[in-house]
C-alpha cells in the first residue's frame, strides 16, 4: 500500500524537533562548564583589555567576571585564574595535566627550538633536562659550593657602594647595581668566568644577553594570530631575533672551546663543567646533544637574572619608603653581626627579619605576576568548569597576594606578618606563588634566596640609605615597567652613607 507523502512529514519533524533540542541543550551545557568570559572582539578577542600590565587589568576583570575567566587573545583561548583556590588546582590537584607551556614562536627561534627546561613542552624530553637541572644544576650541595661566588661577588658590590659614597655625585643608581651582580654571579656560575668584559669572536656578551632577555618578554603578535606574524618582518623584529639567536651561539660556542682546551679540574665546576661531563648519558641514562646544553646555559640567563635582581630593587624601594622597617632590619642585623666585619652566609639563618622582609617583598612585587603561562594536555575540570585540552592558563599570582581574603591590609608593606607564619613561598601555600608551584615550579627558589638574603643583609649592614634629595618617602615613583618581568620603570636611585659602627 502506498503511504501519502504527508504521512513521512510527522516523523521528520519529530526528528528535527529532537536534534534541535539535542542541539541547544548540549551547547547551554557547554556554554554552563566554561568559565565565564568578558566580551570579546573580532580577529583580536580580549587582546585590547590586557593594557600596559596586563597582571593589574586581569586583576580588575577578574572582580567583575569571577577568579576563573576565559579570555580570547587574538584566536587562543586564555583561562586566567586569580584565586587561591583556582591556583591549588591548577599547581596541585590537577597538576600533570597543566605541567605543558604553550608554545612560544620567539623561544623556538631563541632557545634552539625550545630545548631548555622553561619552554619545553611536557614530555619525555621536558622530564630529562628537568632532572638534570634540579639533580645535576641547582641541587642544594651544587648552590652551596657557589657561596664564595656570591660573598666574593657581593663584596665587590659593597666596595663600589663605598665607591660611591665618597664621590662628589654621591646618588647611586641601586638597579645597576644589583643587575651587575646578578648577572656576575650567574655568568661565573653557570660559565665559569664573567664575561662581562669586551668582545668574543666579535660578539659582547653582556650586551647580547640584555637584548635576549628583552625580546624573551616582547609581545610577539604571532603567537595569538597567526596569519598577521608576517607583521614582525616588517617591524624588525625578525631579523632582531635572528640576530641574537646568531650572536648568542657564536658567544656559546666560544665558552665550550674554551672549556675543552683548558679541560682542568676545577675546584668549584661550573654548569658547563657539569653539562659537558654528563652529556654522554653515562650518569643520566640519556645523551643531551649540543643544542640542548646550550639551551639550558641560556636558561639560567633568562631565568635567574632579572627575576633575582628585580627582587632586590622592590625590596630596596619597599624599605626606602618604610623606614620603620628599614630600622627593624637594620638593628637585626647588625645586632646579630656584631663583631664581624662582613656578614658570611652562615649568618643569615638566625635573620628572621630578614627572611620574613624578602617574603613581603615578593607578596607585593612578585618579578613574574603572571607566572608563566602553562597549557592542559586533556580535557580537565577547574573547580566547576569543564575545560578542554590545549587551554591555556595564566594564574595571577600579584593578583592572589593582594587578595584581602587571604591578607589583612594587603597593600600594607609589613614583613611582621611572616613572623609568625608558616607560609613560605616554596610552592606549598597557594597564596604566596611567586616561584610558581608543582611540577613546573622554578628549581632556583634555593639560589634566588641565597643571592638576596646575603646582598640585602650586607648592605643594610653597612650603609645607612635616605632618598636623593627632595623626595619623600610617600612621593616615590612606583610606576611599574612592562614585560613579563615587572620592575620599576626608572632604576631606584639612594644616597647611602657607610654606618659609623
Ligand atoms: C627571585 C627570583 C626568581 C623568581 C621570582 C622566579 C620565578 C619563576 C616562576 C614564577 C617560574 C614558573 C613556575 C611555574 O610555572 O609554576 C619559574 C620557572 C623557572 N625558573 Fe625561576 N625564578 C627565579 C629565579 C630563578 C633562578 C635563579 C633560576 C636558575 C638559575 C631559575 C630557573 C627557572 C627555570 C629553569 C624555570 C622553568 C621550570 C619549568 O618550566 O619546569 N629561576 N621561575
Amino acid at each position: 500500500m502506498d503511504l501519502p507523502c504527508y504521512s513521512l512529514l510527522l516523523p521528520l519533524f519529530v526528528f528535527i524537533f529532537f536534534l534541535h533540542k539535542w542541539f541547544f541543550t548540549s551547547s547551554n551545557i557547554q556554554k554552563r562548564l566554561l568559565p565565564p568570559s568578558p566580551r570579546k572582539l573580532p580577529i583580536i578577542g580580549n587582546l585590547h583589555q590586557l593594557g600596559t600590565h596586563p597582571h593589574r587589568s586581569l586583576h580588575k576583570l577578574s572582580q567583575k567576571y569571577g577568579p576563573v575567566m576565559l579570555l580570547h587573545l587574538g584566536s587562543k583561548p586564555v583561562l586566567v585564574a586569580s584565586s587561591v583556590e583556582a591556583a591549588r588546582d591548577i599547581m596541585k590537584t590537577h597538576d600533570l595535566v597543566w605541567s605543558s607551556r604553550p608554545n612560544s614562536r620567539m623561544a623556538d627561534r631563541l632557545l634552539y627550538g625550545s630545548k631548555d627546561v622553561t619552554f619545553s613542552p611536557y614530555g619525555e624530553y621536558w622530564r630529562q633536562i628537568k632532572s638534570v637541572t634540579v639533580l645535576h644544576l641547582l641541587n642544594n650541595k651544587r648552590v652551596q659550593s657557589f657561596r664564595d661566588v656570591r660573598e666574593e661577588e657581593t663584596s665587590k658590590m659593597i666596595e663600589k657602594i663605598r665607591q660611591g659614597c665618597d664621590s662628589s655625585s654621591s646618588v647611586i643608581d641601586l638597579r645597576d647595581l644589583f643587575s651587575s651582580l646578578t648577572n656576575n654571579i650567574i655568568s661565573i656560575v653557570a660559565l665559569g668566568r664573567n664575561y662581562d668584559e669586551g668582545n668574543k669572536n666579535g660578539v659582547n656578551a653582556k650586551a647580547t644577553i640584555e637584548k635576549l632577555l628583552s625580546l624573551l618578554g616582547a609581545f610577539d603578535i604571532g603567537d595569538y594570530i597567526p596569519w598577521l606574524e608576517g607583521v614582525n618582518k616588517i617591524t624588525g623584529l625578525d631579523t632582531k631575533v635572528e640576530k641574537v639567536a646568531k650572536d648568542l651561539d657564536t658567544f656559546l660556542e666560544t665558552v665550550f672551546e674554551e672549556h675543552m682546551i683548558m679541560n682542568k679540574k676545577r675546584e668549584t665546576k661550573s654548569f658547563v663543567d657539569v653539562l659537558l661531563e654528563i652529556q654522554n648519558g653515562k650518569e643520566t641514562g640519556f645523551p643531551l646533544e649540543r643544542d640542548s646544553l646550550k639551551a639550558l646555559l641560556v636558561d639560567s640567563f633568562a631565568a635567574g637574572t632579572d627575576t633575582t635582581y628585580t627582587t632586590l630593587e622592590w625590596t630596596m624601594t619597599e624599605l626606602l619608603r618604610h623606614p620603620r622597617v628599614m630600622e627593624t632590619l637594620q638593628n637585626e642585623v647588625r645586632g646579630l653581626a656584631q663583631g664581624k666585619a662582613e656578614i658570611k652566609e652562615d649568618d643569615l639563618g638566625n635573620m628572621r627579619y630578614l627572611k620574613a622582609t624578602i617574603r613581603e617583598s615578593l607578596r607585593l612585587h612578585p618579578p613574574l605576576p603572571l607566572l608563566i603561562p602553562r597549557e592542559s594536555t586533556e580535557d580537565v575540570k577547574l573547580l566547576d568548569y569543564h575545560i578542554p585540552a590545549k587551554t591555556q592558563v595564566i594564574i595571577n599570582a600579584w593578583s592572589i597576594g593582594r587578595d584581602p581574603l587571604l591578607w589583612e591590609n594587603p597593600e600594607e608593606f609589613r614583613p611582621e606578618r611572616f613572623l609568625n607564619s608558616d607560609i613560605h613561598v616554596r610552592g606549598l601555600n597557594f597564596e604566596l606563588i611567586p616561584f610558581g608551584a608543582g611540577r613546573r615550579g622554578c628549581p632556583g627558589i634555593t639560589f634566588a634566596i641565597m643571592v638576596n638574603e646575603l646582598a640585602l643583609a650586607r648592605i643594610v649592614h653597612k650603609f645607612n640609605f635616605a632618598l636623593p634629595q627632595g623626595i619623600k618617602e610617600e612621593e616615590l615613583d612606583m610606576t611599574e615597567s612592562t614585560g613579563i618581568t615587572i620592575r620599576r620603570k626608572s632604576p631606584l636611585l639612594a644616597i647611602a652613607t657607610p654606618c659609623s659602627n
